[in-house]
């Protein structure tokens, strides 16, 4: 087996002959759906575990990660066909998340959610069930062996048991699902709006749905099975037309192709929707919406939202760039505002000495302009702006639950 068209091939012929099976015998063609795990009783004292097994770790996180994937294609050379080509121990995807897990495991609640989409997410791989035993077996392993004498066994099963709860949950999603594992996109239109921003409008072939403030994941054809997520930067549009907004980094393949050679008529695809924040417009509190560069996609589509459904509720939306030009969508957001009287747009460019508007660092600018606890906050742009405006919202005592923002796409 080569390539990621064989490894398809094999999965249909695996669902052909699961047909064949099903008709021959009578019975059900799909196994029944894993049931999604209510109660996780150990929890926090596996959590206490997972830290101290990571704590046992004495190599790079580098070559953990080397560790793992070595471990995970052992024997099992197919799987690297689920992967892109060019994998990276450094920036890698797979090994965070299940690290995360040993902090994620306090806030169960949380989890659940994020876990439900990830199920959800991975039908785009075409991952099978087996494939979660050999990621627990890779990730345990690699675990033990950079640890040394450090481990201990007890570390093993507090990692099958959170590792399981959390495939659990992900299959049970996955296999719930009535939605295609990806959707077809076409781009209508492409618009570059700053030499490496680009706003394209998207048209998918079955109809996409989501919710303000979500975001898809993107896989252009020059780059298979690279997902990269992009916010959609509307409300949800009665024409199901998508628009996101791109910079092209010099690293980033997938931003590269979208910015610089995506054209119009040109396919791509799209994972279905993820991201929590999304805005509730049931709830009243006033809301300040703080975008930084493209990060204002998802901001702008909960300040759409907010305004059609509830054109009274007061949003105040700061749109941070570094330079004036960089502005690329200051004409929409002031037609916006234009439109509703309830929208204050508040531009801020900040290392443009001669912008005539705001300027200034944009945490000192809302630590500035408060209070803001009775507020709903949106967050979203560079993960360093992120995190310092949450920390200023926590200095105001804004209470975390009124506070929004998903962990900044890479
Ligand atoms: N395109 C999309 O759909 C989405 C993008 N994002 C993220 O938004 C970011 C956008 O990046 P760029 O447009 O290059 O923004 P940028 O780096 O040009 O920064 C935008 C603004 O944020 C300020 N800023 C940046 N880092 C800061 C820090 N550590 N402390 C205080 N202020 C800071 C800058 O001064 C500037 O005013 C990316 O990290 C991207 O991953 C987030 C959500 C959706």
């Amino acid at each position: 087996m080569t390539d990621g068209k064989d490894y398809e091939q094999l999965l249909a012929l695996h669902h052909a002959m699961q047909l064949r099976r099903s008709l021959r015998d009578g019975s059900p063609m799909a196994a029944p759906a894993p049931r999604r795990p209510t109660e996780y009783r150990e929890r926090l004292a596996d959590q206490r575990l997972l830290v101290a097994s990571l704590e046992a770790v004495t190599s790079s996180a580098d070559e953990v990660v080397r560790s793992f994937y070595a471990q995970l294609f052992l024997g099992r050379p197919y799987l690297r066909n689920l992967f892109p080509a060019g994998l990276r121990a450094d920036s890698d995807r797979l090994f965070s998340a299940l690290i995360g897990l040993a902090e994620a495991l306090e806030k169960i609640h949380e989890l659940v959610p994020v876990l439900e989409q990830l199920g959800r997410d991975h039908r785009k791989y075409g991952i099978r069930p087996a494939h979660y035993d050999a990621v627990r077996q890779a990730l345990i392993g690699a675990l033990e062996e950079h640890a040394g004498a450090n481990w201990r066994p007890e570390y093993a099963t507090a990692w099958t048991r959170a590792y399981d709860y959390a495939a659990g949950v992900m299959q049970a999603a996955e296999a719930a699902s009535t939605d295609p594992p990806y959707w077809q996109g076409t781009i209508v239109t492409h618009e570059r709006r700053y030499p490496d921003i680009a706003v394209l409008r998207i048209r998918t072939d079955v109809p996409y749905r989501y919710r303000a403030g979500q975001y898809a994941t993107v896989e252009v054809p020059n780059q298979p099975r690279v997902w990269r997520p992009y916010s959609m930067a509307t409300a949800p549009r009665p024409d199901g037309v998508l628009e996101f907004h791109v910079r092209a980094h010099e690293l980033g393949q997938v931003s590269t192709e979208l910015v610089h050679r995506a054209r119009v008529g040109d396919t791509l695809r799209l994972g279905p929707p993820m991201g929590t924040a999304v805005v509730d417009t049931d709830e009243e509190r006033p809301l300040l919406v703080v975008a930084g560069g493209t990060g204002l996609a998802p901001c702008r589509a909960v300040v759409e939202q907010v305004l059609t459904t509830q054109p009274g509720r007061p949003v105040q939306l700061v749109f941070a760039v570094r330079h004036t030009q960089e502005l690329y969508d200051l004409p929409t957001l002031a037609a916006l505002a234009e439109r509703y009287r309830s929208l204050t747009l508040v531009p801020v460019v900040t290392e443009d000495p001669d912008f005539p508007g705001v300027k200034g660092e944009v945490p000192d600018l809302i630590a500035q302009s408060g209070p803001w606890h009775a507020h709903e906050v949106y967050l979203s742009g560079p993960p360093g702006l992120v995190h310092a405006l949450d920390r200023v919202m926590r200095r105001m005592s804004v209470p975390p639950t009124q506070v929004h923002h998903d962990p900044a796409p890479a």
